[in-house]
């Protein structure tokens, strides 16, 4: 597919929903008492496969096109799937559902594309085991198809984690609500907090502090109204283009702006990119977001800041190479497992175009200040790394042709419309 090419972007877009709270809300609604009704669901591959999981558990699950109502059963009420529960692509719905299926009376198996089956699962199976569940992946490793025969008299845990994910962190704390006593998580970094905050949302109790998370359980939640803001890591794209495209100005309306989400407006404010934040809305945490065309420098990224931005940084990397100045990315080798290896990807890609950039062990190395040229590259299947590509084949101004442009419906359908309405050719 030939990408889009651009004089310059102006307009106003509202981006799609929140992917992370988007799985949630359909996982608390389903355990929850009552109903639920979710507003602004995001309907992208990944979050169907969550909904289409929980139907098949036995959760009554309506979409009137607007809104999606989901009618809770709690734990106890899921019910055993007839069949094998494909997750296709996503990581999120296959980790965080393990953790939810630890606290049932049945056996579960979870099965998922060429990408998920590659993507590591020990980092849950281990906590999991531990609580009480029986899990095993494929050829009794950890890799999926997942096997799970949940456990209803699970046993808290105190459990440091070895590596910095909301995954892992969130299929403990779903187990946890099942477990009788505290279950106590210390994390290696602070994740994205979205398990934390609708815990409370949903009528239960957890205490955090920094590192640490408190869970006492069991607990019973109770069906909520859920407004889901817009998802940062998508604006990430517009933001990204906005800054590097010259006479840009683009407005993000909507945006959620949770703190363990927005590394990626601390980096870019760092790097000295126009960017304004307006209409805080402190309750939804969102706001809008406005970015114009700026003069870059580059910077260092890593530790803490790593988490906050994970998703980000394929195209932060890009963004890396318009600023003045050579910018390091380390302590990013989570990286490497998500849909495809994203560190030796965005390399490889953006090489491609003419961008001075080396994969490290845990990062990458770019020097910035080099023009990109059109060339045909490949999303690998991977959703992030094909959008990452449109903004630099508008940057480039030349021809870019990208191969499996299908797999941006994994978190963006509409990623291409959206685009089509800031371009402005002259
Ligand atoms: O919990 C979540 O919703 C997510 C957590 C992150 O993964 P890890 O927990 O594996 O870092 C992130 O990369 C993914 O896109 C969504
Ligand atoms: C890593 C991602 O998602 P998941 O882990 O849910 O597949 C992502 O959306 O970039």
């Amino acid at each position: 597919m030939e990408l889009l090419q651009t004089n310059y972007l102006q307009g106003s877009i509202e981006v799609p929903a929140d992917k992370s709270i988007a799985h949630r809300s359909i996982m608390f609604g389903a355990l929850a008492e009552g109903k639920t009704k979710i507003r602004n669901f995001l309907r992208a591959q990944d979050c169907l496969s969550t909904l289409q999981a929980f139907k098949e558990l036995g959760v009554p699950i309506y979409d009137d096109g607007k809104t999606i109502t989901v009618t809770g059963v709690g734990v106890e009420g899921l019910t055993p799937s007839k069949q094998r529960i494909h997750v296709g692509n996503s990581g999120t719905t296959m980790r965080l559902l393990l953790g939810i299926l630890a606290g049932t009376s049945f056996e579960t198996m979870l099965v998922g594309d060429v990408s998920l089956n590659n993507r590591p699962m020990q980092r849950v199976m281990s906590p999991l085991k531990q609580m009480g569940a029986i899990v095993s992946g494929k050829n009794d490793n950890e890799f999926p198809p997942m096997k799970i025969k949940g456990n209803v008299k699970l046993s808290p845990i105190e459990y440091y984690m070895p590596v910095a994910s909301a995954q892992v962190k969130s299929a403990i704390l779903f187990a946890a609500l099942h477990a009788k006593g505290w279950t106590k998580i210390i994390e290696k970094e602070p994740s994205r907090n979205h398990t934390e905050e609708m815990i409370t949302q949903f009528g239960g109790k957890i205490q955090t502090d920094g590192k640490v998370i408190w869970l006492y359980g069991p607990q019973s939640l109770k069906g909520q109204e859920v407004i889901i803001p817009g998802d940062i890591s998508s604006a990430a794209f517009f933001l990204v283009a906005g800054a590097t495209v010259a006479n840009s100005e683009i407005v993000l309306k909507n945006v959620g702006i949770n703190p363990t989400r927005t590394g990626i407006i601390d980096v870019m404010k760092q790097m000295g990119a126009n960017l304004e934040i307006t209409d805080k809305d402190l309750i939804n945490q969102s706001a809008s977001l406005t970015i114009k065309s700026s003069c870059l420098q580059a910077v260092t990224i890593k530790g803490a800041m790593i988490p906050r931005l994970i998703d980000e940084l394929p195209l932060i990397a890009l963004l890396a190479t318009q600023a003045q100045g050579t910018t390091i990315i380390k302590d990013a080798q989570e990286l490497k497992v998500k849909e495809t290896n994203r560190i030796d990807a965005t390399a490889y890609e953006l090489q491609k175009m003419g961008a001075d950039i080396q994969a490290t062990q845990d990062g990458l190395i770019i020097q910035g200040k080099t023009a990109l040229h059109g060339a045909k590259v490949s999303s690998h299947g991977d959703h992030r790394i094909g959008m990452m590509l449109q903004i630099a084949a508008l940057i480039s101004r030349e021809s870019v042709d990208l191969e499996n442009p299908e797999a941006i419906a994994i978190s963006y359908p509409n990623f291409f419309k959206d685009i089509k309405q800031i371009v402005k050719r002259k």
